[in-house]
């Protein structure tokens, strides 16, 4: 799915209006219809009480009124106070003629803003995505009075005063929605931490908006739902055999981290690779040979962290992080790893895939000199701190995207940038939101689990690099998901993940 610009939004409901022959007013009825369905499937008339809407100028307020009188007509009872305006959109202007006189309407002013009860629905269609400077005067007034009496904001496309697309002054006043409604497709202000507190939980609601259009815009922002990744994984045939799913080599643990190791081979192993290895330091063997029977294991001349690279004949791809440790000679383990991983390989005459997490990303950030050794398509999976480490600190989250994305252009990598909508960020510049996971994945050991599976699907052979990150991350969410509904989300830990994510794959069968 991809994400498009408020710019780009404006034009796809113009191309929608022009291919379906529609006038623009058709549009917001069809907007208000789904937002309306949306209300009365959440709330009965009972549960809502008196409705407030509280209308802006354009066509954001147009919805807002055209909602009223939808749910006038389903029973409820509503009253809209209006924002006063010297110019108000001309679907705004049909929609308030056509507003029953059956719904109380007031217009706000400085003395006499709205009464708003705690605990009261209120929605918010103030501002939508035509909003174009940070709210001021009044409209901030009326944020900030919203935003103080604790009610339930429903907010209609995005909550007022937020950019679509940008970030707003650290100062400004938008509304804190317990729930966003909006149209066609998200928009990237959905997917940032530093909205969270504004959007609350967010859905989608389709419009039957101009598919054309949006198959022939192109964006840098994409989102990866089930439709995405449907008919991902290749089916294993009948006659293959192990090494029909490549082996794959992990170098990880150090002393008091073998559960990093555990878990992440534990996850590879869940997620179809034909064999692994694992190579860790001397003191995990027994830990790892029991706990992982069906990994064959390695073990270094060191008993407490990796001083040694194996040789990396006859892998698909390997896997070097999760514990690690950082000790000088694991540094030099990566860099040779990096050295050699660039040579092309005789069976496929490309560099083999790496996949690099955790330690092995801090190592990166300490000695950069190594980063112009990232042989093409390798896959680092850094948090937000340990791509800082990567780089520099950002800003905001805008400006994180901006690094994220010109890290991934500038090395030729593909970036997964962990968090609750992960982001992946690809060689040519693209940008993946990821729609799966939950808040009980924010447990040690999540990660380790998620570089387990993007190393078997590196070393999957019918994947290309895009496509193994990309399942892989959905996967690794949707196991998290699967995971929590058995053991909630507090009470998640990342063993559960691996344990899920052999259903989690079983859902593309
Ligand atoms: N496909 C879609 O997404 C559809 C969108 N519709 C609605 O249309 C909205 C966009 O409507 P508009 O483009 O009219 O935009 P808005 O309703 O967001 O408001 C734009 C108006 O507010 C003024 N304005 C902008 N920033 C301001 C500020 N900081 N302080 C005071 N005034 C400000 C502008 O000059 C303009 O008059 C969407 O968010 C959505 O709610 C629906 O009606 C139809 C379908
Ligand atoms: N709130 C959340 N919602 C969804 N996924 C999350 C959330 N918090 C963490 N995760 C996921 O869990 C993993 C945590 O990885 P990481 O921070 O490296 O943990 P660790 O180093 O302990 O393994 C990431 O894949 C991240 O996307
Ligand atoms: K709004």
């Amino acid at each position: 799915m991809k994400i498009l610009s408020a710019a780009q939004t404006r034009e796809l409901d113009q191309a929608t209006q022009t291919e379906q022959r529609l006038i623009s007013v058709e549009l917001m009825e069809r907007a208000a219809s789904a937002f309306v369905a949306w209300l009365s499937s959440r709330y009965s008339s009972a549960d809502a009480g008196e409705i407030l809407i509280l209308c802006g100028p354009g066509n954001n307020g147009g919805d807002g009124l055209a909602v009223a009188r939808q749910l006038l007509q389903r029973g409820y009872r509503v009253r809209v106070a209006l924002l006063p305006a010297t110019r108000h959109s001309p679907d705004w202007q049909h929609n308030r003629q056509h507003l029953p006189k059956a719904v109380p309407s007031s217009e706000i002013s400085t003395k006499k803003l709205p009464d708003i009860a705690a605990g009261a629905l209120v929605i918010d269609a103030l501002f939508g995505t035509g909003l174009s400077r940070p709210l001021a005067g009044l409209a901030a007034t009326v944020v900030t009075h919203l935003n103080q009496a604790r009610a339930r904001v429903i907010a209609i496309d995005i909550p007022s005063g937020l950019f679509a697309d940008q970030s707003q002054p650290a100062d400004s006043a938008v509304v804190c929605a317990q729930h966003t409604v909006s149209f066609g497709l998200p928009k990237l202000a959905f997917l940032l931490p530093q909205n969270a507190e504004y959007m609350g939980e967010w859905s989608i609601e389709d419009i039957g908006l101009s598919q054309k259009f949006v198959a022939d815009t192109t964006t840098p922002w994409h989102y990866t739902n089930a439709a995405a990744v449907a008919g991902a994984l290749p089916v294993r045939p009948k006659f293959s055999h192990k090494g029909t799913f490549g082996h794959a080599l992990l170098l990880a643990g150090s002393r008091g981290k073998m559960g990093a190791a555990v878990l992440a081979a534990g996850a590879c192993l869940r997620s179809g690779v034909g064999l692994l290895t694992a190579h860790i330091p001397g003191c995990g063997y027994d830990i790892f040979q029991t706990s992982q029977p069906e990994a064959m294991c390695l073990t270094d001349a060191k008993a407490d962290f990796i001083s040694e690279l194996p040789k990396l004949d006859g892998y698909q791809a390997v896997g070097i992080g999760p514990g690690l440790g950082q000790d000088a000679a694991s540094l030099a383990v990566l860099r040779q790893l990096l050295k050699a991983a660039a040579k092309p390989t005789a069976k496929t005459g490309k560099p083999l895939p790496l996949v690099i997490d955790a330690d092995a990303l801090n190592l990166l950030g300490q000695h950069r000199e190594l980063l112009k050794l990232l042989p093409e398509n390798t896959v680092l999976t850094p948090h937000p701190k340990e791509f800082e480490r990567l780089t520099e600190p950002a800003r905001d989250d805008y400006h994180r995207l901006d690094l994220l994305r010109d890290f991934a252009v500038q090395h030729h990598c593909l970036v997964v940038l962990k968090g609750a909508c992960t982001c992946l960020a690809t060689p040519e510049g693209e940008l993946h939101f990821n729609n799966t996971g939950n808040p009980g994945m924010a447990t040690g050991g999540s990660g380790d689990v998620l570089t387990g599976i993007l190393l078997a699907l590196r070393a999957h052979a019918q994947l290309s690099p895009f496509e193994a990150v990309r399942l892989g991350v959905y996967a690794h969410g949707r196991a998290g998901d699967l995971a929590a509904t058995h053991s909630g989300q507090a009470g998640l830990v990342a063993g559960d993940i691996v344990r899920h994510i052999g259903p989690a794959l079983k859902e593309w069968e």
